[in-house]
């Protein structure tokens, strides 16, 4: 947990002696009292200024307040807010701020970039220093943020202007250890957190005091009090005192009695900004949108970059997988500005460095979901870019206010589909935001589709990311409420698939039963939410397991890019056509792609030469050295394979082979000339020609592909009726089931190319130890895979056959 004193050292040189100390402490004494009767002279926002006597009398005025120090404030906070040259109020603030400060509860709305933080953080720093608040009382208040970017900024807000305050103020976002945060959470005067983590404290850390409780403030209440947070808000909010000051803000406040019921809001002032103006966002908000079929999205995407190479750019999107294939496919484009993504996948660290950078440079692109979209305050963006248009009216708002804050101009532009121009149209218009319909120049257009297709083509590995973006977009339009604005039997999906250089549309099984309505019923925004990765780090890890070797034949898999989601392809069934929820809590796709992993087929080299063994022939056969598999009849020939020197004589000799720009490998000897390359027509005439038959190859690989699927589906299927006849005839049978694919499905579908388990041994045979970082991934992807090494490593794989004999013990054992 990060935490800070956020206040200077009270006593710099050395401690006052005697009279003075006692001095002192009446001057505090008596500046508390005189703030506390300022503040109870607060009417509205303006300050009663009483003419003569303390008395109040009919020629009191009230004073206008402006500027900070109009307020009664402390001397503390006043010197903080002009440290971080904060002087005069905006409008949300002086209606907030004076209400808050008499301990009223607040339910506060102004347009995004109005200045909503500073208006319940003055008050709670100022509420607790009136009250004397020291670290012996323990937690004062409690800031509530939907996701941990906005609440690390609030962090960094609060320590600024506090700076010459003495409370202590800590961050809960998790990201660290429990017991790291749980040491220090104790000592806290004000918290700032995320409402999973919250919760996680207050179930679990026994030391963690909440009864003196003063103040809680929900930003982005509307987010936080909604589907996605229910439970943990619910049940933070069970663990506090009853009497206390809440706060709730937002750009679109939620007004729902039931919402106020549950946070026992007392009479609670709603201090609203522009209630009733002509707009719902800033006024210096230029906003537009262009009418682009889905199949054309990422064209024009590219062509709008490829044109604003000098801008600073936010492009929204609707889940993380479709930010990946995004930013990894246009990365490779290299359109000639920065690029940078941001979802809730990635590691704390990963995404504290990328909003940091994103923050600091002066051009650049960053490709988001709406991990984003609330709150978070970059500095100078030109453009908001709506890629996938958003859930609903309040989630454009939010994400259009990323840029025109704080009175500055600022440009945004919604990409829809037809299908959704009306429906999207209409509900702007009831939140009364201004925007205007543009035209795409088609000289602007990009076409990117073909570059995309190659670059699928030659690397599975963003294939698969395509795939997985598809199915996550494609999920998500189904499972919008909405149905005015999105109508999934109208969109283009095979076109869209195309689109993203894909060789077909993957086909998606609709989930049934209780796991859809729930799905369906949360908003987009809370399945991609941040408090997902939060479980994620938190995944509690079971050190002491005891597991068998079946556990671990069956846990183990490649250690490569791919397994990932390669197990995720496999979907688990639970009998009843349902998605078993490790699967849906690991990916969290409503729609999934199943695909049944045979029974005898392993995906590893380690366990085909296992089951080779296991099997029980008298001699045991090695793949994958040489041409023949050299077959080991005598202890010569086993000693012989375990000396590399003398391997290494049984090899074929190596053949020169060069590169080509792209990395094909050629012979040199063998190359053509450049004559008879001529004979057989232009360059582009011929790359023409060859795409469309690698084009054809990929469709028929995927014909033969998928049928090999169904002969290994209809194989397991007759196996599974054997073993059952067997069953009933009393014999026991131990291998796992794996699960199987209902009838209706193809368990293939998103796999068209992916290579069968076959093709995985061989690849994972001749991996290398280390594999070289791909060009699309970055460092964490890299450290993902380490640390899936390392946990695996943990949990028991140590145990794994590394020699001969490990593989003979372990077969002997299997057998006995
Ligand atoms: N009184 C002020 N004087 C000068 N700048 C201010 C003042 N209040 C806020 N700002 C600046 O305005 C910007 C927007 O403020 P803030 O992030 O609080 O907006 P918000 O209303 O919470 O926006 P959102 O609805 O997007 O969360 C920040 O950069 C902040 O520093």
């Amino acid at each position: 947990m990060a935490s800070a004193t956020i206040g200077r050292k009270s006593i710099p040189n050395g401690r006052p002696k005697g009279d003075a100390r006692s001095l002192k402490k009446k001057r505090d004494i008596d500046d508390v009292q005189k703030l506390q009767n300022a503040v109870s002279e607060l009417v509205g926002d303006r300050l009663v200024v009483r003419k003569d006597g303390n008395a109040k009398t009919s020629q009191d005025i009230k004073a206008e307040i402006k500027n900070f120090a109009d307020l009664p404030l402390s001397q503390t906070t006043a010197k903080g807010l002009e440290a971080s040259h904060f002087k005069s109020l905006t409008d949300i603030q002086l209606k907030a701020v004076p209400r808050a400060l008499k301990g009223r509860d607040i339910l506060g709305a102004a347009k995004t970039g109005s200045g909503k933080t500073l208006s319940f953080l003055i008050p709670v720093l100022e509420n607790l220093y009136r009250q004397k608040w020291t670290e012996l009382d323990g937690l004062g208040a409690l800031i509530i943020s939907p996701t941990r970017e906005l609440a690390i900024q609030i962090f960094e807000v609060l320590r600024k202007i506090g700076r010459y305050h003495t409370f202590s103020a800590g961050l809960v976002i998790g990201g660290r250890s429990l017991q790291e945060e749980r040491e220090r959470l104790g000592r806290m005067n004000i918290l700032v957190c995320t409402p999973g983590r919250m919760l996680q404290h207050m179930d679990q850390t026994a030391a963690f005091e909440v009864d003196n409780l003063q103040m809680l403030v929900l930003d982005e209440a509307d987010r936080i009090m909604d589907m996605g947070f229910q439970m943990s808000v619910d049940a933070i909010i069970e663990h506090l005192p009853k009497q206390r000051q809440t706060m709730l803000f937002s750009a679109t406040q939620t007004k729902k009695v039931s919402d106020l019921a549950r946070l026992s809001l007392r009479d609670p002032e709603y201090v609203a900004v522009d209630e009733g103006a002509s707009s719902a966002t800033p006024s210096t908000l230029q906003q537009h949108y262009v009418v682009t079929p889905l199949a054309e999205k990422l064209n024009t995407l590219y062509g709008f970059i490829k044109a604003s190479l000098k801008s600073k750019i936010i492009v929204f999107f609707s889940s993380g997988k479709q930010v990946r294939f995004a930013y990894e496919s246009f990365r490779h484009l290299q359109p000639g500005i920065p690029l940078l993504h941001l979802h809730g996948r990635q590691k704390q660290a990963a995404r504290l460095d990328i909003t940091s950078k994103f923050s600091a440079s002066k051009n650049a692109c960053i490709f988001a979901t709406d991990v984003v979209a609330r709150g978070l305050d970059f500095p100078a963006v030109d453009w908001v870019i709506q890629v996938d248009c958003p859930e609903d009216a309040d989630t454009y708002i939010h994400r259009v206010g990323r840029t025109a804050r704080y009175g500055r101009v600022g440009r945004a532009v919604m990409f829809l589909d037809p299908s959704e121009e009306e429906g999207m149209l209409k509900r702007l218009a009831h939140k009364k935001v201004p925007i205007e319909k543009i035209n795409i120049r088609e000289k602007k257009q990009q076409k990117v589709q073909n570059q995309l297709q190659n670059m699928c083509f030659q690397d599975p590995e963003l294939k698969y990311l395509g795939q997985k973006a598809f199915v996550s977009y494609t999920r998500s339009l189904f499972v919008q409420k909405d149905k005015d604005i999105f109508d999934i039997s109208k969109y283009n999906l095979e076109g869209y698939a195309a689109s993203m250089g894909l060789p077909g549309a993957p086909k998606i099984k609709f989930q049934r039963g209780d796991d859809a309505k729930r799905l369906k019923n949360a908003s987009r925004a809370a399945l991609s939410s941040e408090e997902d990765s939060d479980r994620e780090e938190e995944k509690p890890k079971k050190k002491d397991e005891v597991r068998t070797r079946y556990d671990r034949m069956f846990e183990r898999r490649n250690q490569d890019v791919l397994s990932g989601h390669y197990s995720k392809m496999i979907a688990e069934d639970d009998g009843n056509g349902l998605e078993t929820q490790a699967d849906a809590d690991e990916d969290d796709d409503f729609l999934s792609v199943k695909r049944v992993l045979p029974v005898d087929g392993n995906s590893s080299s380690e366990e085909n030469e296992f089951d080779i063994a296991a099997s029980g022939p008298a001699a045991k056969v090695i793949p994958g050295i040489g041409r023949e598999p050299l077959v080991i009849d005598s202890n010569r020939m086993e000693k012989l394979l375990k000396s590399k020197k003398k391997l290494l004589k049984l090899k074929e000799k190596g053949q020169k082979v060069k590169f080509d720009d792209e990395g094909v490998p050629y012979e040199p000897n063998n190359v053509e000339n450049e004559e008879d390359f001529r004979k057989r027509g232009s360059a582009q005439a011929q790359r023409a020609r060859f795409l469309e038959e690698e084009a054809a190859r990929v469709r028929e690989a995927d014909i033969e592909d998928k049928q090999l699927a169904k002969d290994k589906k209809r194989d397991k299927r007759e196996k599974k009726r054997a073993r059952e006849a067997a069953e009933r005839d009393g014999v026991e049978d131990e291998t796992p089931d794996l699960g199987e694919a209902g009838e209706d499905e193809d368990p293939m579908a998103l796999l068209r190319s992916l290579p069968l388990d076959d093709d995985e041994n061989e690849e994972a045979e001749e991996r290398p130890a280390k594999r070289p970082r791909k060009w699309f991934e970055d460092e964490s992807d890299e450290e993902r895979e380490t640390a899936k090494k390392n946990n695996s490593r943990v949990s028991g794989v140590a145990d794994e056959p590394e020699t001969l004999e490990d593989l003979e013990a372990l077969a002997a054992g299997l057998l006995n």
